[in-house]
């Protein structure tokens, strides 16, 4: 039986070892994301908005546990802070942990009424996460945020439903401060 994987969560919520895989999410991998097109075309295309490491160690079987930790860089597109493109779980029942490594942020929340819920981020905050509820991790800080994640392996990503309206609040800094706009 493994009871050890030979992997490694470093101070600033790196990983590394066995089993880890990581991704990158630049800002021409986000068309339509943000609101403001014209502040999205005039940026960099390759700048980082932000990576994902994983480690699985199970695949996607059913009763597994994925680990992971998503880095949002600090920055913004116009007036709309850098922010994961966010999911419902495929299957729609799976819940998940998120807590704050550091940084600060926003992690926003949405059933699918559309009902959105926002909580702040801050390093050791644990935040649990339902099932029926897409989730997403909004960087409002000047460092980079970074949170880590548990969630079962099979529950996988829904984007379609998310694809055509969006959130139904976005993240936005109004006269230098963090506000939540409405986005029905
Ligand atoms: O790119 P997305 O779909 O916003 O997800 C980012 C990552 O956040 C997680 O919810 C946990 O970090 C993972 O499931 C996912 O890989
Ligand atoms: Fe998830």
């Amino acid at each position: 039986m493994i009871i050890s994987s030979g992997a490694f969560v470093s101070d600033n919520g790196r990983l590394r070892g066995e089993n880890v895989a990581g991704s990158v999410r630049r800002l021409k991998d986000l068309p339509g994301l943000f609101m403001d097109d014209t502040a999205y075309r005039s940026m960099d295309p390759e700048q980082i908005v932000y990576e994902v490491q994983l480690h699985n160690s199970c695949g996607s079987a059913e009763g597994g546990l994925l680990f992971g930790t998503s880095t949002v860089t600090p920055g913004k597109v116009g007036r709309e802070y850098f922010m994961t493109k966010g999911h419902f779980h495929e299957i729609r029942n799976r819940a998940e942990y998120y807590w704050g490594i550091s940084g600060k942020g926003v992690l926003v929340t949405m059933d699918e009424r559309r009902q959105a819920s926002t909580v702040r981020i801050e390093p050791g905050s644990l935040h649990y996460i339902p099932g029926h509820a897409a989730h997403r991790i909004v960087n409002i800080g000047d460092c980079p945020l970074v949170v880590g994640a548990c969630w079962l392996a099979d529950a996988g990503y829904d984007y379609d439903l998310l694809a055509k309206e969006g959130f139904s609040v976005r993240i936005v800094e109004e006269n230098g401060a963090p506000a939540i706009w409405s986005n029905k």
